[in-house]
């Protein structure tokens, strides 16, 4: 399918929304120590390789299991990087299952460099089928070198049908040592999200938002509140939720009033779901799908009725 034929990214995140019933996205950031057993026999000769093809194994079988019920995946570059060229690969076998079964997809990678590099960046990770190596419908991305960093995004971005996501007000306690700092009056993070707001201008979609996403943490409601209302263009990614203590009443005030505009991302809660006690009890770590099945549709379950 040629790029040109797509919609854009915000559209189709839109229209996947939708067609799930689902603002969850399912962070996959394979841990080795915290998968279940099976997958992890496959790492048995601890080689990074062996363990590069146990996390595609579990990647994929956990794209297998929540396809029908959310609407993306977020991969964490970090974890596959980690593992030297074999988790590279595997990062991209895992990332071309999700958009094969139909997810949309945020590579997560927090990248960015002076605008001549970004352009690389960019090409190599952004836009679906042959558009580029990685495949990622999106990518999280860091403002903190300027505009003429995120340009060549947001080129990449209008060529291929593409996303990103900027990071704005990030989940982490230390965040605000220069997220918080006003300059001028401002928040730095709010002038990250009057220039997001601005790069938007000209590319919004029919559902009422562009190209150019914003990161906002479920761990600062107050401040995910300021930024819906600063962004109306802008969807917004909410991590935090779950391990990091972020609730559904906490992550409410980043969608719109038709309960659009925002995913909420669950990485560790969902997808080693089998060790939480709850479903530890009923699945074990031998009905690990079935744990993370629940997991996701409780998850569902819950922001569904506080959005609606
Ligand atoms: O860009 C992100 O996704 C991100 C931004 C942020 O502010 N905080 C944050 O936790 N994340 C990522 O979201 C995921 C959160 O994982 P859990 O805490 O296990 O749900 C990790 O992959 C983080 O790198």
């Amino acid at each position: 399918m040629s790029h040109n034929e797509i919609a854009s990214f915000a559209d189709r995140l839109a229209d996947a929304v939708r067609r799930t019933g689902s603002v969850t996205c399912v962070g996959i950031d394979p841990r080795l120590e915290q998968l279940p057993a099976s997958i992890q026999r496959i790492a048995d000769n601890g080689t990074l390789d062996a363990q590069a093809a146990a996390y595609t194994q579990f990647g994929c079988e956990l794209i297998d299991v929540v396809k029908d019920r959310v609407a993306c995946v977020k991969p964490q570059a970090a974890f596959f990087e980690q593992l030297g060229p074999a988790g590279m690969v595997s990062l991209g076998q895992v990332i071309r299952h999700a958009s094969d079964a139909g997810l949309m997809v945020i590579t997560d990678a927090k990248r960015n460099d002076i605008g001549s590099t970004a352009t690389a960046y960019a090409q190599a990770y952004l836009g679906v089928g042959e558009a580029s190596p990685w495949g990622s419908d999106s990518l999280t991305v860091s403002p903190y070198l300027g505009r003429d960093s995120l340009e060549p995004f947001v080129e990449v971005c209008d060529a291929r049908a593409a996303g990103v996501f900027v990071l704005v007000k990030t989940s982490n306690p230390g965040g605000g040592l220069l997220q918080d700092r006003l300059t001028d009056g401002q928040t730095v993070y709010a002038r990250v999200a009057e220039l997001i707001e601005e790069l938007n201008q000209g590319r919004i979609g029919k559902s009422g938002y562009g190209p150019i996403g914003a990161v906002v943490g479920a761990t600062y409601p107050e401040q995910l509140a300021e930024m819906r209302a600063a962004m109306p263009s802008s969807w917004i990614l909410i991590p935090g939720f779950g391990a990091q203590g972020g609730t559904a009443q906490d992550v409410l005030a980043g969608f719109d009033d038709q309960g659009m505009g925002a995913i909420v991302n669950n990485s560790r809660n969902l997808i080693f779901a089998h060790r939480r006690p709850e479903f530890a009890e009923k699945f074990g770590d031998a009905r690990w799908q079935d744990a993370v099945s629940a997991a996701t549709d409780e998850m569902n379950a819950v922001l569904a009725q506080r959005i609606s």
